[in-house]
Order: C-alpha cells, then structure tokens, then sequence
C-alpha cells in the first residue's frame, strides 16, 4: 500500500511521480522496443528486445552513436531541436515502423537527451498512409535527380563537331582551358556553339560533378537580373518573392556559372560581378550580409566587348577580368570543311526525332556551302529542319535548299522556280523579318537590344526570332 504525505501539494506530487513512472512502464511494455540518447545522442539506455533487434545485448549498445545503431533515427535531431516528434514513419530496412521521439530535460528545462518508441513494427493496419509515403519518397528522389540531372552540363568536347583546322584548334585550347580555374570568355557570332562549348568545357574540368547554371543576361530583365544572380533575401520583394531565393551563384556553388551574353549586362551589375569575381562572395540582394561561393565563371558574348569598353558601355575592368583566357569561336563560314559532317550529324539528329533517317543529296552540299551562315551552326540547323518538315523528303536536294537560301543562288547556278502551294506566303514573310533582322544586327555591329530597338521590338521578341530563323549577328568582331 502507498503511503501518501498528509499535505494535498506534496500527495499531488507522489502521485505524478507514481503516473509516470507507471506510464513509462505501460508504454515500454506496450511498444516494440524504446531507447534513450544522451545531449550527444549516444544510446544511455535501451530495452532488451529492441537491442535484439539489432543482433545486440542492450548493455553492448549502449554509448554508440545512435545512427550507428538505428540509421534512420531522427533522435539527434529531437536533442538538438528540443521539440519532439509526435508521430513518425522510420525506415527499418527490413520495413516500417511507427515511432514517437520526445526530448528529455531537466529540471531547469534543459534539453538533456530524448527517447524515441517504437508503437508498432507492423504497419499493415497503415499501408495506405505508408505506401502513400513511400510513392512520395520515389517521387521526390526521381524529381530530385531530374532536377540535378538539369543541372548538369549536357555536352562534351566531342559534342562539337568539327574536323576543320580552326575547330580542332578552338577544341584543344577549350581542353587545356578546362584544367585551369580560371574565368573563361567565349568570344564568338551567334550559333558559333559558345554555349555548347561551355558545357564541354565543364564537362572535362575538375568541377564536372557539380552543377552547371547558365543565364542569359540579355533575356533577363534589367530589374530581375540581380536578384537572378546573386539572390535576394526574404522580403526583399513583395508577392510571390516573399521567400527569397537562391541566385545562380549559389545554386552553381562549387560548378561553373555560364553567363550568356555578358556584353549586354547593365553597367551597376557590372561592378558587382567584378566584385565576385575578384572576392569570391556574393550579397543577396536586401540581405546585409556577404555569402562566400566558389564559382567558375565562363562568360560568352556575340558583340565586340573590346569595342563596348571603347565606347563606354562595358568595364574595361570587368573585361580585362573576364577576358583572362579568351576563346575566339570560329564562324562556319571560315571552317567550311565542317559543312559536310555537321549536315550529316545535325540531319542525323532531326532523323532520329522524327523516326526517319534522312539524308543529303550531293549537289545539296554545294548550295549549303555558298550560303554566308550570319546564324551559323544554329542556322543550319534551321534550314535542315525547316527543309525536311516542309519537303517532306528523306533526302534533301538543292532544289529544295534553294527555296529557303535563295541568296545561294546568285552565287550559283540559275534558281529553280519557286515552290507552289500554300508555304509561300510563311515564307516570304520569314524572309523578309530575316533581311530586316540580318540588317539591323549589322547596324549595330550585333548589339541585339540597339537591334530590337531600331525595329521596334522588344528585346525578348527579337530573341524569339532570332532562334525560329535561325539568324544572328553579322561578324561582330569579338574575339
Ligand atoms: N560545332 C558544333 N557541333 C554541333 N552542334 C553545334 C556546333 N556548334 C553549334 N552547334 C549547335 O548549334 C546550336 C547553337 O549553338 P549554341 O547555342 O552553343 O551557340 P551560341 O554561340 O551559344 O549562340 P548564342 O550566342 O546565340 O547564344 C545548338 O543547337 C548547338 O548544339
């Protein structure tokens, strides 16, 4: 019989002492098995059937580490927390079981261990939920690896194709630029395969496991693009932004950051970039403090950056930071040998997404080769895939690359008669935004947003544009 204290504060208090101690003993027997971490979440006490779950006698397991006991305890976090873990599904290997995990503290309420138990270890009365957390679990590891997959680079060095003098040269200083850390600058027209290269690039440098992030300043808004780069810091913006978010610098931490269009950066970002560049850290954008990154840097720009530096529109600082291992990206036009094994593989490629394999007839090759390119590889590209949805033909005939190059026919022998039926209208329209583009780039020696504004598009309709017609800007001289 227990005897209780004549005070009601001090019976008050036996009795809850009695209460949990009964508690405890009622939950212990009733659960699978119960353990108890100390402040380092080293086991200070477990019950002996739960210890011979693990093959173990509980006096043996008894100072481990609890994950080298139980992987997939979530007791250090409980400890170092100090809130408990009402109800949980804990991965045993062999199944699933439910758990519940509450810190233990002392009288001063300072968090001192947990205990964890286990209140079934047969969970069929709950498959739905754990079959529901399972197909989550796959869901979000096959998302995970999409996402880190995206984030990888997509090309390799053979991925560029090219046998001619001038690609084996470009590939070889690509090569050794890859196993230097140092910023890179892609200096080339557009469609030459900057971006590809920079992929490539990656792909054989030291940081090839880690993530590739690329960014075009010129398609980003000029009030967005810092924010996009560097990040911002919760309730730097209202609405949607509210959160934050990571900046690409981040999110390429450790990898290489591809910055597309560099010539084409506001001057204020300028001076930041050249920052990180020069102290490896970044300062999100409202957050008042500065985040270290390491972070490659392979820059590319289709205009003359030299010459935006001469007339005040870009940091010679910045470009002489940048411009540390310039890569001059030849144009196709100056590595023609090229023509014939780029069709071949480009038409490859369209063949083996449309399910048919396609091919070139010989003369085809003489008119792709008295074309000027100003959209090179990208153009040709364009022009075979456009050639074979519009002929429908497994083999391309120059009759049918005249239609679309008709420009190669003045060079060449006489036109053949144009195309009947419906496409022509498409055609000639598309011919006719291709000449005023072509001009406009050439007027101002491949500046896109001084194009789109002499034509009065936006700068993002100009880009549209520009990769449906395959066309870019004329010899810009960079490089
Ligand atoms: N040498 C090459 N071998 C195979 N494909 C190529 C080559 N060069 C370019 N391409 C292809 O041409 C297209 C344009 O290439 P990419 O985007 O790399 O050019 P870019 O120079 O970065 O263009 P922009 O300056 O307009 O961004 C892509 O489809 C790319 O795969």
């Amino acid at each position: 019989m227990t005897a209780w204290p004549a005070d009601a504060a001090d019976r008050g208090e036996s009795f809850r002492q009695l209460a949990m101690r009964s508690l405890f003993d009622r939950l212990e027997a009733l659960c699978e098995g119960s353990v108890a971490v100390d402040r380092e979440a080293r086991v200070t006490w477990i019950n002996a059937k739960y210890a011979r779950r693990f093959g173990l006698e509980a006096e043996a397991a008894v100072g481990m580490d609890i994950e080298a006991l139980i992987p997939h305890s979530r007791l250090r976090e409980v400890v170092d927390s100090g809130r408990p873990i009402v109800l949980d599904i804990m991965d045993m290997g062999s199944g699933h079981c439910v758990v519940t995990r509450m810190p233990l503290c002392d009288e001063g309420g300072e968090v001192i261990g947990a205990i964890g138990f286990v209140l079934y270890d047969r969970v069929e009365g709950l498959k739905p939920v754990v079959d529901k957390v399972a197909q989550l679990q796959r869901r979000l590891t096959a998302a995970e690896r999409e996402l880190s997959e995206n984030r990888r680079a997509k090309y390799s060095l053979a991925s560029f194709i090219g046998v001619s003098p001038a690609c084996t040269e470009i590939k070889r200083r690509a090569r050794r630029a890859a196993q230097l850390d140092s910023t890179v600058l892609l200096a080339g027209e557009t469609g030459t395969g900057k971006e590809l290269l920079a992929h490539a690039i990656h792909n054989v440098s030291p940081r090839a496991d880690k993530p590739f992030i690329g960014i075009n300043a010129a398609a980003i808004p000029e009030s967005l693009l810092e924010a996009e780069l560097f990040g911002a810091a919760p309730g730097a913006y209202t609405g949607a932004e509210r959160r934050g978010r990571e900046g690409k610098f981040k999110l390429a931490d450790g990898g290489t950051l591809f910055l597309d269009e560099v010539g084409d950066m506001p001057l204020s970002l300028q001076a930041k970039l050249l920052r990180v560049l020069q102290e490896r850290e970044i300062e999100p954008l409202g957050a008042n403090r500065i985040v270290p990154v390491d972070v490659r840097v392979i820059a590319a720009t289709s205009v003359d950056l030299a010459g935006a530096v001469a007339q005040g529109r870009f940091r010679a600082d910045l470009y002489y930071r940048l411009a540390v291992l310039q890569l001059a990206v030849p144009p196709l036009r100056e590595r023609l040998p090229d023509l014939p094994l780029l069709a071949e593989r480009l038409l490859d490629d369209i063949g083996s997404r449309i399910g048919q394999p396609l091919e070139l007839a010989d003369d085809a090759l003489a008119v792709l080769a008295r074309h000027a390119w100003p959209g090179n590889v990208r153009e040709l590209r364009n022009v075979l895939e456009r050639a074979v949805l519009m002929f429908e033909t497994p083999r391309l005939a120059a009759a049918h690359l005249l239609k679309l190059l008709p420009a190669a026919a003045d060079a060449g022998p006489a036109p053949v008669a144009a195309a009947g039926g419906v496409g022509r209208l498409a055609e000639a329209t598309a011919q006719a935004e291709r000449q005023a583009i072509v001009s406009a780039l050439a007027s101002t020696g491949g500046n896109k947003l001084a194009a789109a504004r002499l034509l009065g598009i936006s700068r993002a309709a100009l880009y549209q544009k520009l990769s449906v017609l395959g066309i870019g800007a004329p010899a810009a001289g960079a490089g």
